[in-house]
């Protein structure tokens, strides 16, 4: 069966299954947690993952391949080095793992080691392998909107209605999926912010949110600290990390709206908000 995690059904808050799940960023790549050696990335990457649940998050997206705009790709072998270890001691502490790769081999591992999503950002264009691991694995599926790789990202931000063409695209890359014997009960959808959308793609993206909606599959948001966001919420020009609030207020937009889940670099912010929606809609009398 595929994983409660991904299947769960929406409930209040004094429920096991949570409503929307707050999913906590873990970029395992050296330069994000430590210059020193591997090792160092792994323990250092395990003692953020705890962090994340500490702070509130539901599962924890184990990533080894930056897919920022422009970043290089990273050799399978490396971001398996740098992912497996860690995928296989957050599992055996119990803590909810997906696996963020574009890579059948390295999910297929992480699936292996106990990881109950695989995050591809290509939605299983990248690696022809994927559907084969998921369909055969049961694992979830997170399909994001890609049109290609980053070195050739905002070529593609054409769009005469990007919320309809994105729409059409997830949809059809779904169907594909499901033809290719992958489950509708796998998948979960994601628009893709900041992947081939520029500025206010995004936010035309994000307030089309029924639209993707209607599709009738969970849907992901990651807005998380991404380049749309600066000056809104933040001050133009600040670092990534202020733009925590303005996420927060993204995944509780998206909560209202139904979002099977927020995957955010830091939980609290995003915790407290829902926390406080919870608390609003529980008072209903
Ligand atoms: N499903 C999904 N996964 C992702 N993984 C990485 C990034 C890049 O952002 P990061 O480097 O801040 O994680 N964005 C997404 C996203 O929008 N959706």
């Amino acid at each position: 069966p595929v994983p409660e995690i991904v299947t769960g059904r929406r409930r209040e808050r004094d429920e096991r299954t949570p409503g929307t799940r707050v999913m906590g960023i873990l970029n395992v790549t050296p330069d994000s947690f430590s210059d020193g050696g591997l090792h160092l990335a792994v323990d250092a990457a395990v003692a953020h993952a705890r962090e994340l649940v500490a702070n509130g998050a539901d599962l924890v997206d184990v990533g080894g391949e930056s897919t920022r705009p422009g970043a290089e790709r990273v050799p399978v072998a490396v971001e398996q080095e740098r992912v497996l270890p860690v995928v296989r001691q957050l599992v055996s502490e119990g803590i909810a793992v997906s696996v963020d790769t574009m890579n059948a081999e390295t999910a297929e591992r992480a699936v292996e080691s106990g990881a109950v999503i695989v995050n591809d950002v290509s939605g299983g264009l990248a690696d022809p392998d994927m559907v084969r691991v998921v369909r055969d694995t049961g694992a979830g599926f997170v399909v994001m909107h890609w049109r290609g790789h980053s070195d050739r990202m905002y070529r593609n931000a054409e769009y005469t209605h990007a919320v309809e063409e994105v729409r059409r695209e997830v949809e059809l890359r779904v169907a594909e999926l499901i033809v290719l014997g992958v489950r509708q009960e796998q998948v979960v959808i994601d628009p893709g912010l900041g992947f081939a959308k520029q500025g206010a793609q995004n936010w035309e993206i994000l307030a089309g949110y029924e639209r993707f909606a209607s599709i009738g599959l969970p849907v992901l948001v990651a807005a998380s600290r991404k380049r749309f966001l600066d000056g809104v919420g933040s001050a133009a020009g600040a670092p990534p990390r202020d733009r925590d609030l303005a996420t927060a207020a993204i995944s509780l937009l998206a909560a209202e709206r139904g979002a099977w889940g927020v995957r955010v670099h830091d939980p609290a912010p995003t915790r407290a908000v829902l926390d406080v929606w919870d608390a609003w809609r529980a008072a209903r009398t």
